[in-house]
């Protein structure tokens, strides 16, 4: 597991009308006072938003719909994980927080058909210029996506 990364369980209550996934709740023990935003991303089958690298916010991910791959790479010289890379699938099924410290690489894609949905309740607001892009097939994060 890379250095300050956590994979939270979070409850799915189903029933025959359709699910309820839980997300934050103030009484969690993964609840943190410092709420930026949430916003949601949509990604289409086999496409990869990324690479990305947030300078300063966390980000808590969950998948509610669909299905997304996400690959983290950690690039802090510091870390007593560096170079370590973790791939995690989240969906529905396998519903999870996925909760990304500052200057870990990361991307993701669509695995199920039409798109999924990422919420993402991050620490601080969205700033532009706040996280730096890597092109997704660039050579110096050491995964190959398939299809790409
Ligand atoms: C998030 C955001 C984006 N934007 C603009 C910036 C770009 O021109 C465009 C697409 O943004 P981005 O390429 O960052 O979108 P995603 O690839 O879906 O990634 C976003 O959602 C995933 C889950 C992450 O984890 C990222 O941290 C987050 O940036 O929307 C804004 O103007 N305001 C915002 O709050």
């Amino acid at each position: 597991m890379i250095e300050g990364v956590k994979i939270v369980d979070k409850r799915v209550i189903r029933d025959e009308r359709g699910a309820v996934l839980h997300m934050l709740r103030r009484d969690s023990e993964d609840y943190h006072s410092d709420f930026g935003e949430i916003y949601f991303s949509k990604i289409r089958q086999g496409i990869v938003k990324g690479w990305k690298k947030h300078l300063i916010n966390i980000q808590r991910l969950v998948v509610p719909v669909g299905e997304v791959k996400f690959v983290l790479f950690d690039t802090r010289k510091e870390s007593k994980t560096f170079n370590e890379v973790l791939t995690i699938c989240l969906s529905e099924d396998n519903y999870k927080m996925l909760v990304i410290p500052p200057n870990i690489t990361y991307a993701f894609q669509g695995i199920s058909t039409g798109e999924s949905l990422v919420a993402n309740c991050s620490n601080k607001v969205f700033e532009q210029g706040e996280s730096e892009t890597i092109p997704v097939e660039s050579n110096l994060i050491p995964y190959r996506w398939k299809g790409i």
